[in-house]
């Protein structure tokens, strides 16, 4: 993977440990303002954590899984023994659970400014704009939910997985709380923040419920997490450790390699079968300037999973696409539903969609993929289709984010306020030159978001 893209996404926050391009059963990690140094024990299970002159971490003990700091002949000496109580915080985008709820969630999305990334002189309109984006775009949307019987499966989905993953690593020995934040929906970011700090929990691991990084995904849930940690005195002091992205664990690639195979078996043919991943895409200046590191970590676990499934026996041909976009600007290429129809004319009669961004399935499972896609391949000349199914609560996933969550909570440590220039600082320190940048924003925002080609943009899925 591309570690150096990934910590340039996320400035201020260290890669205590970077993953190889082959197989491995690490994940990306970060922890919060020190890097921990980590090194195993000759102890079963115990695990000895230096932080570099980190107080917060040094001399504490963690008996109850099996996890310590220091060598066990201190710690039967120490008189200051802390319980230690272990938080894992799943992050994922969240959906509306209404149909009532779709424009409000859409509204929350687009002033996201890691969804709409405006330049610095436009960000005063970050909000009116989600505004009138969110009511353009809330007919097509609410079609799409109503087709999947009313609302997002996310929250319940995710619920599911939150109580599978304790389970888990209940039976890996090591109880921990499990939370789920969510960045557009409930429960939110902040009410997981708080409901962490009731119950007086010591130490976190956060796992997004995204194998890959994006900017617009894991980035932007990591940035509502670190403003809310930040400015809280008690949440502040409380180590975290931060699993980045996962892609490359092989848990994952074998799980998505087993659902391909067994999905394979449907088809009367299986070795004809065209393998066609579709990943939600992202604005192609994301990759492009903003070093998002999501198109090279998607490539590299499409060949991950191919590796795995040609190690079984599996030589399919296969292809990678995106789908999902929305507005005016260009995304990552090639898109999904140019690719159905290039296949269709090239005389592809089997095809297996397998989507790949996300361990969930979703409005764009259920409504893009079963019914739009589809109906365009079967049109395109593809005669069979099939698709595999999201990881859901499949058990070799679940017990393999349990493993990334033991293997990372060693590295937990404190998060530090970092510095960030506000809008109102750059007001206090020049009011004059700041309402002109507010004017020439304003005139220019008006000529460019209220073109109707912009307006057309965002009311369809395809520009
Ligand atoms: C890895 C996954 C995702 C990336 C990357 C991503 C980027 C991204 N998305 C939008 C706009 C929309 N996304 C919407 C729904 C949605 N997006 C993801 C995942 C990723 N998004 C999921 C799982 C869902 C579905 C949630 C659910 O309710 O099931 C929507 C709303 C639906 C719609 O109207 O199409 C929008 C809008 C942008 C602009 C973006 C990158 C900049
Ligand atoms: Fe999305």
């Amino acid at each position: 993977m591309n570690a150096a893209a990934t910590s340039r996404a996320l400035p201020g926050l260290k890669l205590s440990k970077l993953t190889s391009s082959k197989f491995n059963h690490n994940s990306s990690v970060v922890s919060f303002h020190r890097k921990a140094q980590v090194s195993l024990c000759s102890h079963t299970h115990a695990i000895k954590c230096e932080a570099s002159g980190n107080s917060s971490l040094a001399g504490k003990t963690f008996c109850s899984v099996g996890i310590c700091t220091q060598p066990l002949s201190d710690i039967e000496s120490d008189s200051h023994v802390e319980e230690e109580k272990v938080g894992v915080l799943l992050l994922n985008l969240g959906g509306p659970e209404t149909l009532l709820d779709v424009q409000p969630f859409l509204y929350n999305l687009f002033a996201d400014p890691d969804i709409i990334r405006l330049p610095r002189l436009f960000r005063f309109l970050q909000r009116p704009l989600a505004q009138i984006i969110s009511v353009l775009r809330a007919q097509k949307s609410k079609e799409a939910y109503a087709s999947i019987g009313g609302g997002s499966p996310l929250r319940k989905i995710t619920d599911e997985q939150a109580n599978a993953l304790k389970s888990e690593l209940e039976a890996k020995q090591l109880p921990a709380n499990v939370y789920i934040a969510m960045r557009y929906w409930h429960p939110f970011t902040e009410e997981a923040a708080q409901q962490i700090k009731r119950d007086g929990i010591t130490r976190l691991v956060v796992l997004p419920l995204y194998p890959q990084f994006s900017i617009s995904t894991t980035g932007s849930s990591i940035r509502a997490l670190e403003n809310i940690f930040r400015e809280d005195k008690v949440l502040s002091k409380i180590p975290v450790a931060i699993i980045q992205s996962w892609y490359q664990r092989y848990g994952y690639i074998k799980s998505m390699a087993d659902l391909i195979e067994e999905e394979l078996q449907s088809f009367k043919k299986p070795q004809e079968v065209m393998i066609f991943f579709s990943a939600h895409g992202v604005p192609v200046t994301y990759v492009v300037n903003a070093g998002d590191p999501y198109k090279d970590q998607m490539e590299e676990c499409i060949n991950l999973i191919m590796q795995e499934l040609k190690a079984r026996g599996i030589e399919n041909n296969h292809r990678l696409a995106y789908q999902s976009r929305v507005g005016p600007v260009q995304w990552l290429k090639p898109y999904t539903d140019e690719v159905l129809v290039e296949l269709g004319q090239e005389g592809v009669k089997s095809l297996l969609a397998v989507p790949v961004s996300f361990v969930s399935e979703h409005i764009e499972t259920l409504e893009e993929i079963d019914m739009e896609y589809k109906e365009l391949a079967l049109k395109s000349g593809v005669e069979n289709w099939g698709r595999v199914p999201a990881l859901g609560c499949k058990s070799s996933f679940i017990a393999d984010l349990a493993d990334a969550v033991i293997e990372a909570l060693p590295s937990a440590t404190a998060m530090s306020a970092t510095t960030s220039s506000s809008s109102s600082e750059e007001f206090n320190r020049d009011p004059v030159g700041y309402a002109l940048k507010i004017f020439a924003g304003s005139f220019l925002a008006f000529i460019l978001f209220f073109s109707p080609k912009m307006l057309l943009a965002f009311k369809k899925h395809v520009v």
